[in-house]
């Protein structure tokens, strides 16, 4: 990537006097909210502010913020200017964000509820985009609540215009997927919903919950975006396997389809690739149905260099940075995982081995 173009994007690898931020979505009743209590109510050693989603969508222009410490708690109301162009391009979320940044120093983690309805792409985007608001806080990661007895009912619906329902969204953007309200279903229902959830999204780390007791080890401090998403993506794939085609799915059309590729890619040619299929959305699969892409990871091998890249994208954006060193007796491997809407194997195959310097 050349230098000007590395200014336009910020770089995702948090600094070490960067609050975290951990979004939380989910769909309407799922238990966010019973979520961020418990957290609030936990002894975890961390000031953390939770900003709630009380009052539904929009309008609102106010936000309830509280700070969690040592078991003691205290709210305040953040007030959000109303009727700005930065409140009706950004979400309300984020400028509630902007403002507790003027409180830095009495807290050290972020955790951001945001409405049930609402598809977490645009607002995990603006983490990437907005370089101010970048310069003092990094996206953690995604945590998507589902409600294990309504969620198969939710994943079903479709859209009249024939796009993909805010549930799957949901699910597709993952880093960490909590089915809340285990105690509702039978088992067999819920081993029906998390093989559906594990269609959709393989990379996300599935957990299951009643009343949203959860290790906060579990959701806290993943830095799914940052350095440690090397290790964690590959040991991820390895555990979990490729193979996701076989399973049953009732919203077929959202994926997870993972390439691997052994040798060192050509950066720019990889740049261009990813450029075509995230924002030309050009790359059609063989019904000549557009590839649509909520959310990719990769780990690479880059000719001219001994250390690992980590690519991700949400939507459109995308962001890449160098790692850990290869070992010298590891095997190049390059991996790809995409999640998203008619995907082609075939087709992201043989663009990816494009992207390869020593192509055979
Ligand atoms: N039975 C049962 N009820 C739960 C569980 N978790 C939460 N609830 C209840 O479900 C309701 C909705 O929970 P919330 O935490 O408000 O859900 P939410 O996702 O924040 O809801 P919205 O903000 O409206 O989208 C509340 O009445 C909770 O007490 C659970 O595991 N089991
Ligand atoms: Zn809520």
């Amino acid at each position: 990537m050349s230098s000007s173009d590395e200014d336009e994007i910020p770089d995702l690898v948090p600094a070490a006097d960067k609050v975290p931020i951990t979004i939380i979505t989910g769909f309407l009743g799922a238990g966010k909210t019973t979520l961020l209590n418990y957290v609030l109510s936990e002894q975890h050693g961390k000031r953390i502010a939770v900003i709630m989603n009380e009052f539904g969508d929009g309008d609102s222009i106010e936000k309830s913020m509280s700070v969690g410490s040592g078991g003691e708690q205290y709210e305040e109301w953040l007030e959000l200017r109303n009727g700005c162009l930065c409140c009706s391009v950004k979400d309300n979320g984020v400028k509630a964000i902007e403002n507790l940044m003027t409180k830095k120093g009495r807290f050290d983690y972020i955790l951001l509820e945001t409405t049930g309805l609402a598809d977490p792409g645009p607002i995990a985007s603006i983490f990437w985009i907005d370089e101010e608001l970048c310069s003092d806080i990094f996206l953690d990661g995604i945590i998507t609540m589902v409600d294990a007895k309504y969620c198969l009912k939710y994943l079903s619906e479709k859209k009249e215009d024939g796009s993909i329902n805010e549930c799957t969204r949901q699910i597709a953007l993952a880093d960490v997927i909590i089915i809340n309200k285990t105690d509702l279903v039978p088992v067999e229902e819920l081993n029906d919903l998390r093989n559906n959830i594990r269609s959709i999204n393989t990379t996300a780390k599935v957990m299951e919950t009643s009343h949203a007791k959860t290790n906060l080890d579990d959701i806290l401090d993943l830095n799914a975006y940052g350095d440690l998403a090397t290790n964690s993506l590959e040991s991820t794939f390895k555990e979990r396997g490729y193979n996701i085609n076989d399973r049953h799915s009732i919203d077929k059309s959202v994926t997870t389809l993972t390439l691997e590729l052994e040798g060192n890619v050509d950066k720019e040619i990889l740049d261009k690739f990813l450029q075509t299929l995230l924002w030309e959305k050009s790359i059609l699969n063989s019904d000549d149905k557009p590839i649509e892409l909520y959310r990719l990871k990769g780990v690479l091998s880059l000719s001219h260099t001994d250390i690992r890249c980590v690519v991700q994208a949400v939507h459109e954006l995308y962001d890449s940075h160098p790692t850990t060193p290869w070992k010298p007796e590891e095997k190049r491997i390059n991996i790809l995982v995409f999640i998203g809407r008619n995907l082609d194997r075939d087709v992201l195959l043989k663009h990816f081995k494009q992207c390869l310097m020593d192509k055979t």
